[in-house]
């Protein structure tokens, strides 16, 4: 006899107990927020603010974006489980955090697994003052020169993805030719591979970003815990992509620089770049070793941060051409223009190009494919303007999805308009428009994915007219298990030969 006479009811009043020892728990920080007066939606016991993404009824960036659209606040906090995270929506504000006090938001809430070397040496997941060290040796990687030697080595790609379409003409998943592009062109600048992925649908590259990035349970529990549950991937010891991936990767680019430091033989890619750098001892005396993570890490992480991000940017710009076809026409007489004048698609041409310039941000407007910006506040901070102190270790959020759609300041935001960014600076005053990011921390292979986005488009659209066909969504359903903006069903369309018109 524990409570009563009965045992039945023993455990009746001890499960009724420790619920509501457990609502009370959950609910213990619920107050944060109203006690510093700061706006914030109704949270609810056990999930906070967070329940659709856990129920995956929706993914983060629209979840955000929701948030985002539910107040005129500049700042709001929410609850993600039980933590209080605060949402900055002001543009002066966000500029404050990811530029002016950059010193203090240097750090992405992203979780840095202890149990994972390699996922540490990442710089998306680094942390300073590794992350500083890592950044300053890397950006010479994406000086101009290096880009148009790079150059060099996507045009056989192009040539690859012209002859594929030629076989395949007619209805086909954009989406997955824009992979198979983006990941041939990573594997060959990167890694030094040809990783054959338009003639082999089940190429090894190929898998490795199936395995990386398509919508799954598996991918969407363990990312989503790596921004917003960073203690379970320590508890539970969770990789953001299966362990054999990184494997494959590790082993592939050993591999080649092994084989490239033996024949001494040059090839304009990440390779050379890196073993130029090993030799002059930049990477300090502790890089001796091939095998370290600080060397295969740029490439693996380039890997995961530039193939999606670039393939989705291609193909979602297909998509509003074949459903925008005055601008597809348009598009397509300056490119033709272009090649005509460079003899090709050049890496001069492409930065002549500006209408294609104004697609392309567009796109990114509409379809930012990491649709949210995170930092860690460093110490406690006072937000300039304000009441509010930031507390050291608060995740801060900027929902860029909800910023790029926000009509306030780009009215008709789901109409595609390129000329919306004719002689527009739409960051004079504060930050509402940054695809790329901002700051010290903003993507560092901004100009590379630029690079092969338009070029892609350029040798595509040349040749092709896209149209929309039966299964074509519209509009765009997000995928909701999926941490980057991905549709559902992918971007089917038909790819049209264009003949040529007799001069
Ligand atoms: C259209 C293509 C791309 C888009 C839209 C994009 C977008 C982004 C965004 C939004 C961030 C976060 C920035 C921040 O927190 O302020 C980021 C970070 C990053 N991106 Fe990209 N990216 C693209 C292509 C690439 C490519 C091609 C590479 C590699 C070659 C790359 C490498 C990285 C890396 C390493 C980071 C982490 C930077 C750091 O922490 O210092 N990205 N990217």
């Amino acid at each position: 006899m524990l409570i009563t006479s009965s045992w039945k009811i023993d455990l009746i009043i001890l499960f009724v107990v420790s619920i509501f020892m457990l609502y009370k728990y959950s609910t213990r920080k619920f107050n944060y927020w109203k006690k510093r007066g700061v706006y914030h939606p109704k949270p609810i016991p056990f999930l906070g603010n967070i329940a659709d993404v856990t129920f995956f009824r929706t993914n983060i960036g629209e979840w955000l974006k929701k948030i985002y659209d539910s107040t005129d606040e500049p700042f709001f906090g929410i609850f993600v489980f039980d933590e209080p995270h605060l949402i900055i929506k002001s543009p002066e504000l966000i500029k404050q955090i990811m530029v002016k006090d950059f010193h203090n938001f240097n750090d992405r809430t992203v979780a840095q697994p202890e149990h994972n070397k390699m996922i540490q040496n990442l710089m998306f997941f680094q942390r300073n003052p590794e992350w500083k060290e890592a950044r300053s040796k890397i950006t010479p990687v994406f000086t101009s020169g290096k880009l148009k030697s790079m150059f060099t080595l996507i045009e056989p790609i192009g040539a690859n993805l012209l002859s594929y379409l030629e076989k395949n003409e007619g209805e086909l998943e954009s989406k997955e030719v824009c992979a198979k592009f983006a990941t041939d062109v990573i594997a060959k600048c990167f890694f030094g591979i040809n990783a054959h992925c338009f003639d082999d649908d089940e190429a090894m590259f190929r898998k490795l970003g199936r395995t990386v990035f398509d919508f799954s349970w598996r991918n969407g529990i363990v990312q989503t815990a790596y921004f917003f549950r960073q203690k379970w991937v320590d508890t539970f010891k969770l990789d953001f992509v299966e362990k054999w991936v990184f494997d494959y990767f590790h082993e592939a680019f050993s591999k080649t620089m092994r084989a490239r430091q033996e024949s001494g033989a040059k090839n304009n890619d990440l390779v050379d770049i890196l073993n130029a750098m090993k030799k002059n001892s930049e990477f300090g005396s502790d890089m001796a070793d091939l095998e370290t993570e600080k060397l295969v890490g740029p490439a693996i992480q380039f890997f995961m941060a530039g193939f999606e991000t670039t393939s989705s940017t291609i193909s979602f710009t297909l998509y509003e051409l074949c459903l925008n076809k005055n601008i597809q026409n348009k598009l397509r007489t300056e490119v033709l223009s272009n090649i005509k004048k460079h003899g090709g698609v050049t890496y001069e041409g492409l930065l002549e190009m500006k209408y294609m310039d104004l697609c392309v941000k567009e796109i990114l407007r509409m379809y930012p494919v990491l649709p949210f910006l995170d930092r860690t506040c460093k110490e406690d901070y006072q937000l300039p303007g304000t009441n509010l102190v930031i507390e050291k270790g608060m995740p801060v959020f900027i929902s860029m999805f909800g910023m790029h759609q926000d009509e306030k300041y780009f009215p008709d935001p789901k109409k595609f308009d390129p000329d919306r960014f004719q002689n527009k600076n739409y960051n004079s005053e504060g930050f509402v428009y940054f695809p790329f990011g901002e700051g010290p921390r903003a993507c560092i292979g901004e100009r590379f994915g630029l690079m092969s986005t338009k070029a892609a488009l350029a040798y595509i659209i040349e040749k092709y007219e896209v149209e929309k066909c039966a299964t074509t969504p519209t509009p765009v359903v997000f995928a909701p298990k999926s941490l980057v903006l991905q549709s559902t069903v992918g971007l089917p369309m038909r790819f049209k030969r264009i003949i040529p018109t007799p001069a």
